[in-house]
């Protein structure tokens, strides 16, 4: 069995990000999309990504920005994987990401009427581009994401592809998505906070605990 990697999205502070550091997760988002709650702006990023240690990545999460602003702050930070979170068509994902030779993963927001196909379909056009590295399946909500809500997982078949899944999991559910589909990847961000900005780090040891099953 495969182990689940962990991204923890929306890192806002220093202290948050000194302790989930020491924990076993595997990446780090930063939220570039000025409507977010959990929006940095580059002059922060650059300060806490210094304290971010080696083998952790750092992910940046954008919105509809435009390519511009997403190279200046990619020319500015070592990010890792470039996160495209809004209604980027797949050609626009993959001129970004070869002009700036990162890898990329795209959301698909999933409605109540998505099917199961209409997930393939979608994640097999993102795999014919050389930069792509994952779909990440997140709850439909007008404001993009963290909206801590979760969509139907009964869609997905088992094993049947890789996923990184997001959307609302919590302390309750996450067993479950476990059972269910043995995602590749889960992402979390509102349900591991205390209050927005400032994450919960007891909850987050408790579901590393259950995710990586040690
Ligand atoms: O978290 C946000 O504020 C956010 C706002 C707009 C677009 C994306 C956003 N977050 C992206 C993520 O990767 C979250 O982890 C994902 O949406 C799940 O969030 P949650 O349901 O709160 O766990």
């Amino acid at each position: 069995m495969h182990d689940i990697k962990i991204k923890i999205c929306g890192l806002t502070n220093l202290k948050d990000i000194y302790s989930i550091c020491k924990l076993n997760i595997n990446s780090i988002g930063f939220i570039f999309y000025k409507k977010s709650p959990r929006y940095i702006n580059i002059k922060l990023a650059i300060k806490l990504s210094k304290i971010i240690p080696p083998f952790i990545n750092i992910v940046a999460l954008f919105v509809n920005e435009k390519k511009k602003k997403i190279i200046k702050i990619l020319n500015n930070l070592p990010i890792s994987i470039i996160q495209f979170h809004g209604n980027e068509s797949i050609k626009f994902c993959n001129k970004i990401s070869k002009i700036l030779k990162k890898p990329f993963i795209k959301v698909m927001h999933i409605k109540n009427n998505t099917k199961f196909k209409d997930i393939l379909k979608y994640k097999n056009k993102l795999k014919k581009n050389l930069f792509f590295r994952g779909l990440l399946l997140d709850t439909f909500n007008k404001n993009y994401g963290g909206s801590g809500k979760s969509f139907n997982i009964n869609i997905i078949k088992k094993n049947s592809s890789k996923f990184i899944i997001s959307g609302g999991i919590n302390l309750s559910n996450i067993k479950n998505i476990i059972k269910k589909i043995r995602p590749y990847a889960i992402d979390i961000s509102s349900s591991i906070e205390k209050y927005i900005r400032k994450k919960n780090i007891n909850k987050i040891r408790k579901l590393i605990k259950i995710v990586k099953n040690k």
